[in-house]
Order: C-alpha cells, then structure tokens, then sequence
C-alpha cells in the first residue's frame, strides 16, 4: 500500500485563471446549506462551546457542538432555533442516547445535524446508532465515525450516514496509536485518500492538520470538509482554561479521553498540552481562507473544485525543510502529568 502524510506531499501548481486571489470563492455545500470554508472546528470541549458555535453559525461557518455536557444539549437546539441558526450536536452511542434521540423528536427538537462521535466509528454499536436516528429522525444530516478504512466508510454509508468522518489517532492530543498501535497516525491522508475512492458521500478528514497547506491537501485527498483541532486551540474565544507562565499566555487543550475530559483515568487514548494565545479566531479564520483562496488559484481554478483534480509529488518527509513544526511556531507543548491534574478543576 501506498502511504503518504500531509507532509509528505506538495500539489503541483497549474495555469492560473484568476486575476487576484480575492476572486477566489472558497465555499462549500455540506448538508444542504453553504459555508464559507470547508473547515470546521473539532468539536472538543476546549475547542468549541455554545458562544463560539452561535458565533460561526451568525457567520457562515460550519460547526459541531461538542457531546461532553450532555445535560445541556436540548436547550443548546432550543437556544440556537430562538436565534435563528443552524443547530448541530453530537451524539454518544451509550443507551441513554438513544432515550435522548426518542426526547427529541417528543419535543420537536430535532437538530439539522448530529454527528456520532465516537473512537471506534466501524462497529456494531454505532451501526445501530446510524439506523436508530435515521429511523426516528430521517431529515437530520448525520455524520459517523470515526473511521479509517474504505470498508467502513461503506458500511456507514450503507446504513444511512450522510457522511463519515476519517482518522483514528492522527490527532495532536491523541495517544491512540501509541497505547494501542493501531490508527491513521503518519498515513492520514493516504487513508483519507483511500477512503474516497469508495465513498458515496461526503467525507470529513479529521485530525492531523498542522499547516494552512493541509487543509487544500485535505480537499486535494477526498474530503469536503476538514475538522481541525490544534490549530484552532488557543484563541480569546477557544473555551480551554487560560494560563500565565512567565508572563506568558497559554490555553489548554485536552484530547476527548483524557484524563482530564473523563475525569478518571480509565481507557485514555488522549492527552493535554498549553498551546500559545493566539489572538481572536476570526484572524485565523480569514488567514485560513486567504491562504485556501491562493492554493485554488495554485490549482489553476476558481473554487475549490479546482483542487480536486490537481496533480501532486510525493516527496517524503521533505516539506519542512528540516525545520520541525514546533520551531515554526505552530505547536504547543504537553503538560506535565503533575500540572495537569493539580492545576486544573474537571469539568
Ligand atoms: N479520532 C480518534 O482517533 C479518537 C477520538 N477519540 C474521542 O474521544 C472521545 C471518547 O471516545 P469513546 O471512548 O469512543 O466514547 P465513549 O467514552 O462515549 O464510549 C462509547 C462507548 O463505546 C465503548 N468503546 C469505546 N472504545 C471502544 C472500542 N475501542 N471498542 C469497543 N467499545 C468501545 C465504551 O465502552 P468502554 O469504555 O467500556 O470500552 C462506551 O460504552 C470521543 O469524542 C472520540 O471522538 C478517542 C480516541 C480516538
Ligand atoms: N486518539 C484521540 N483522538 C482525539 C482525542 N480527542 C480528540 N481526538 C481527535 O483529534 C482530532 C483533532 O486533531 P488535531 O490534530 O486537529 O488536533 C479531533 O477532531 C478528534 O477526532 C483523544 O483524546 N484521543
């Protein structure tokens, strides 16, 4: 099999069409309604809450509300319908979700996404999740995973997901595929890849995403839209604890099982790491979409259909110049086991 990374590829440039950047459009149909970028942030606790997702909604972006406080998720739809916006949760597969399921549609409460969020997306348990909201809820867009492989992108698809979600343990907070072996991580675009020669529908790359770049190699890949965690961490409005070190801004940002998200240390596949304040998140944003609108006219197009044609090199490891992503500025740092536990009020 052949296996690449993100950074083990470089898109080869065509004849370009446009006459400034600006032109560009970066949109993206997903679900029906059409968002500004095909980026949408993890949907994490110290990555996305009620305020930044009523935030991207009032501004065209896509977003998914994460699962974590899962008492709140009924007023989260009613909040989300008083204003006027798109309502888009996440689900467990426990059996009390399904008990949440029946008391949404009860209470005609049914949001237009969910998203199964869970570490092993190719199972049985998340199978009968898919038949049970498409089943009592046929209008929801629902997105499954995770997954990693083109047989269960098939298999989701196959029993009613309206896209999948693909990458096991390619995240920045992740320790997956160092206590299990197992996952996309260093081949998450080749399996992302993979995973659209098969797929019927749209597929969402998750995790994995350290540069601008990544997001047009996403695209370039297979995906119609990219979850990104890390590099939306740290910003004013990111909901992760702030911390001062040496007179030094930071915000934490913890993987979805940690120990610091369960709350115990049973089955953590995550971590936590301080990641540099970085200012409001609509700079990164716009950063976001001025560098996506340079790589489609790179493509030689005008939107991002451009891109998915585009011819590309591998060029294994080679990219960074022998520079690390860390002395770039891009990363962050773990947080040592003391600090984290003794520092930091669960959630
Ligand atoms: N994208 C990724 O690579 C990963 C993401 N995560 C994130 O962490 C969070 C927690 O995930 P998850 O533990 O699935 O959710 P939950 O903690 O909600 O667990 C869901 C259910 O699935 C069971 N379960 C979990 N993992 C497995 C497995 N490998 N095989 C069989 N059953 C399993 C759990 O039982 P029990 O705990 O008793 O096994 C539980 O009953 C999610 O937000 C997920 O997206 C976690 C790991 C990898
Ligand atoms: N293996 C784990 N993966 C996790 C955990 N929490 C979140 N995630 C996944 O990571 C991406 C974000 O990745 P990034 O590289 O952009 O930071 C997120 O969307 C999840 O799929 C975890 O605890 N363990």
């Amino acid at each position: 099999m052949k296996v690449f990374d993100y950074e083990d590829v470089q898109l080869i440039p065509a004849k370009g069409i446009v006459d400034s950047r600006s032109q560009v459009d970066t949109s993206v149909e997903f679900g029906n309604r059409r968002f500004k970028l095909p980026v949408v942030p993890a949907n994490m606790q110290t990555i996305v809450d009620e305020d930044l997702s009523i935030w991207l909604a009032e501004n065209d972006y896509f977003y998914i509300m994460h699962r974590f406080e899962e008492e709140t998720r009924k007023d989260f739809i009613k909040t989300m319908r008083e204003k006027g916006l798109f309502a888009s949760i996440s689900l467990g597969i426990k059996d009390a979700e399904y008990d949440f399921v029946d008391e949404l549609v009860a209470e005609d409460l049914v949001p237009d996404y969910i998203t199964i969020d869970v570490a092993h997306g190719h199972s049985d348990r998340v199978i009968k999740m898919i038949k049970y909201v498409k089943k009592n809820m046929p209008d929801v867009f629902l997105i499954a995973g995770n997954v990693a492989t083109p047989e269960a992108v098939r298999d989701l698809e196959n029993v009613g997901a309206d896209a999948t979600k693909v990458g096991v343990g390619p995240g920045k907070v992740c320790t997956t595929k160092l206590k299990t072996g197992f996952g996309t991580g260093g081949w998450q675009l080749a399996a992302l890849s993979r995973c659209s020669k098969v797929a019927r529908k749209p597929l969402i790359a998750d995790g994995g995403v350290r540069t601008h770049g990544d997001i047009a190699k996403s695209i370039r890949f297979g995906a119609s839209m990219v979850m990104i965690g890390s590099l939306f961490a740290g910003h004013e409005e990111s909901p992760g604890e702030t911390v001062e070190i040496n007179n030094q801004k930071f915000k934490k940002y913890f993987g979805s099982a940690s120990a610091q998200q369960k709350g115990e240390h049973r089955n953590v596949e995550g971590k936590s790491m301080l990641v540099p304040f970085k200012g409001s998140i609509q700079d990164t944003l716009t950063e976001m979409q001025q560098d996506l609108q340079s790589s489609i006219s790179y493509a030689g197009g005008d939107d991002l259909d451009a891109i998915r044609k585009v011819d590309y090199v591998i060029v294994k490891n080679s990219i960074m110049n022998g520079e690390s992503y860390n002395a770039s500025g891009i990363g962050g740092f773990d947080v040592p086991e003391s600090f984290a536990s003794s520092n930091f009020s669960q959630p």
